[in-house]
């Protein structure tokens, strides 16, 4: 194992220091170290960060190997900052059993990229109808804890609340997509004044206001652990301001473009801007930034949902909800928070790798932590071209967009994934 001695580095915004990284462990911190072995990295004018995870990626294998696979989404997150992506489970087939979460759990090391920890579907099927087998998804080897039909919603209350119970016995989460779908049946985006004018079927806020208030109020009637996916409204951070006021065991996430887009980006008809759930306002958006920066909403995760050319290259209707963010989420974060060094730690590394269990990760550098790391270069400012992405898709909404912040590089155990901004395999 090679060893890394990165020189004049700031830890999580800190003044410069030497990091030495030995073993798969941050062998050493402190000005002037030297390792005649280790091979030298320059971090003058860099950041490093615990390395990023995100509790909310799709690797669409198996089954749309064509729009991302486990090791090109992989790829992504490594040049994205992440060392551990959590992988949901709307594959086909779909992950609601042990031998798929341990086929995508096997995927992810043999690519050995970053940590793939696959999410057990809910429901069999994401049908929403019976409960899929969770005890042996977490007694398997991929040891699942967060469980979500995400694409659908657990609408049934019943089913929540037995999904909720379950998971009790082994500390797991329900990650809710938070969808009444009632009230969105033909939604093609925000239902406010942009889809009246357009003509096209609104997705009111209240339809995923009304399940996150539900969901808070069942996770406390039984004491279980809630996590809310995609929060997009400033209606949903009033209720979880609530819950959380009250002692419920709720977390929430936000996406970057929840964080930066609003239903505006409708009016090109280009389908990229359409995802689950909607752009929605500005107000909206000012919301979720204070929430987020307050910690109602506790994290940041992706939703990268890749999707082929023909299912997004088509007419709005026809198109598929969901874009890429793995590869730029980092930028969306620093652009919308500043460089909040701490806070960036806490929100895209610290608290979701708590909220996911995943041991080794989520843990500033310092001695004797595992040396999952990634360098940021916060001057650099680069133009995102979708060709040039890892990612198998091109639905990036950021296509030619000047965003701040370059990742130099990742390492996952002590193993560099990306140097000098390129991807190591
Ligand atoms: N977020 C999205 O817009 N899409 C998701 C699933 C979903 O939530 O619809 C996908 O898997 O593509």
């Amino acid at each position: 194992m090679t060893a890394y001695l990165i020189k004049s580095v700031s830890v999580v915004g800190a003044a410069p220091t030497d990091l030495l990284i030995r073993d798969g462990v941050v062998a050493e911190t402190g000005a002037g170290l030297t390792a005649p072995d280790a091979t030298v990295v320059d971090g003058t004018g860099l950041v490093a960060l615990p390395g990023l995870v995100d509790l909310h990626t799709h690797l669409r294998e198996p089954g749309r190997e064509d729009a991302e696979t486990v090791e090109s989404g992989s790829r992504a997150a490594a040049l994205g900052g992440y060392t551990a992506v959590c992988a949901m489970a709307n594959t086909s087939p779909v992950a609601d059993t042990a031998g798929v979460v341990e086929q995508v759990w096997r995927l992810g090391r043999e690519a050995g990229l970053v940590d793939v920890q696959p999410i057990g579907a809910v429901t069999v099927g994401l049908a929403g109808e019976r409960l899929a087998e969770l005890g042996a998804m977490a007694d398997s080897a991929a040891r699942v804890r967060i469980f979500s039909d995400d694409g659908h919603c657990v609408a049934d209350p019943k089913l929540m609340r037995r999904a909720l119970e379950y998971v009790k016995a082994f500390d797991g989460v329900i990650a809710q997509h938070a969808e009444e779908p009632r009230l969105t049946e033909g939604a093609q985006m925000h239902e406010g004044e942009v889809s009246t004018r357009l003509g096209l079927t609104g997705w009111p806020a209240v339809a995923e206001e009304a399940i996150i208030a539900r969901d808070v109020l069942l996770a406390e009637h039984v004491g279980s652990r809630l996590h809310v996916c995609h929060v997009s409204t400033a209606g949903s951070v009033e209720v979880l301001r609530h819950a959380k006021a009250r002692g419920v065991k709720v977390t929430a996430e936000v996406t970057p473009h929840h964080l930066l887009l609003t239903d505006a980006k409708a009016e090109t008809y280009d389908p990229v801007y359409k995802v689950n759930p909607p752009l929605r306002t500005a107000t909206d958006i000012a919301a979720l930034r204070a929430a987020l920066v307050e910690g109602v909403i506790d994290i940041i995760a992706t939703d990268h949902a890749p999707h082929a050319v023909e299912d997004k290259e088509c007419e709005w209707a026809y198109a598929r909800p969901g874009m890429l963010g793995l590869e730029t989420a980092l930028s969306i974060a620093l652009d919308v928070l500043g460089p909040q060094w701490d806070l960036i730690a806490e929100r895209m590394s610290r608290a979701p790798a708590r909220i996911a269990g995943l041991e080794g990760h989520g843990l500033d550098p310092a001695p004797g932590v595992p040396a999952n790391l990634t360098l940021v270069d916060p001057t650099a400012r680069r133009t995102i071209e979708p060709a040039e992405l890892a990612s198998r898709s091109r639905n990036t909404p950021y296509a030619r967009m000047t965003l701040p912040g370059r990742i130099v590089a990742t390492f996952l155990r002590g193993e560099p994934t990306v140097l000098d901004g390129k991807a190591v395999k």
